[in-house]
């Protein structure tokens, strides 16, 4: 079954003046289907930002369809929208977005009481996750009392507590270090493969796409071509070299 299916998605930015508009999305297709890992690739300026945006619900398609879990996401506004973001979507960020004045446990929890729920469950809920993720002994501490690794860690554990349909992570390596960046993405692999979470990865780093199932590549606003992987990681890496090699090159 398909969770996110985009359908000719377009974006105009700039009003009116055909001289002045910039078509950031045009017509892009693609799904995902449930329990899929699938990353989006481009060169800067191809419309990454702009799409993650849109299936975000931060900002508006001015063309074409999206569906999220069965909801056409262009009929709902305001709270309706927000609430659905909510309760559906997970997100995990560059920076981690967690709230220094907040513990990890408390960060995690937050999503839940936003959604008024019961304080002890949401509790025991939120420590849960942060068990699962190895976090067990840190909860307790502040974002800056603890590394990097742990806090894109703790921003997972907030990203999955509320079992999103959909889980949207844009370049989450790009603030650690090596060794964090990989277990980070063993991370992934493991709550894809096992936990069966669906997840939409947009980056700039071919190690992160490898760990993916499949990746869709744009420039200039339009799909530019789709790899599936097949063998191994390593061997996706290198198949993930060449494509962008040839895009870049292709550029314009
Ligand atoms: N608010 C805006 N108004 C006008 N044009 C915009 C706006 N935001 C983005 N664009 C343009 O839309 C196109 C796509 O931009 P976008 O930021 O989505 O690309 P990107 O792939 O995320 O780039 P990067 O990897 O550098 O972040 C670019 O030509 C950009 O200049």
């Amino acid at each position: 079954m398909a969770v996110l299916v985009a359908n000719a998605l377009t974006k105009v930015y700039g009003g009116g003046d055909p001289g002045t508009q910039v078509r950031a999305l045009d017509g892009i297709n693609f799904s995902v289907d449930e329990g899929e890992f699938v990353a989006i690739m481009g060169p800067s300026g191809s419309g990454k930002t702009t799409l993650l945006n849109i299936l975000a619900g931060l900002d508006q398609a001015t063309g074409g369809s999206l569906e999220i879990d069965g909801q056409q996401v262009q009929q709902l506004s305001g709270d309706d929208m927000a609430m659905f973001r909510r309760q559906k979507l997970g997100f995990v960020f560059q920076d981690f977005n967690l709230l220094d004045t907040l513990t990890l446990v408390e960060n995690v929890a937050l999503p839940l009481t936003l959604e008024k729920r019961r304080g002890r469950q949401v509790r025991k809920q939120a420590e849960a996750v942060l068990q699962q993720l190895g976090l067990g002994q840190t909860m307790h501490r502040y974002p800056y009392e603890v590394s990097g690794g742990q806090q894109q860690r703790a921003a997972v554990a907030r990203a999955i507590v509320h079992r999103p349909a959909l889980v949207l992570a844009d370049e989450p390596t790009g603030n650690l270090d090596s060794a964090s960046s990989r277990a980070l993405l063993d991370l992934f692999t493991e709550l894809h493969e096992q936990a069966g979470a669906t997840l939409l990865l947009v980056t700039h780093d071919p190690l992160a796409a490898s760990y993916s199932d499949r990746i869709v590549f744009i420039k200039d606003g339009q799909v530019y071509s789709r790899l599936e992987r097949e063998g191994s990681r390593q061997q996706f890496f290198q198949e993930i070299l060449q494509t962008l090699s040839v895009l870049e090159g292709a550029r314009s």
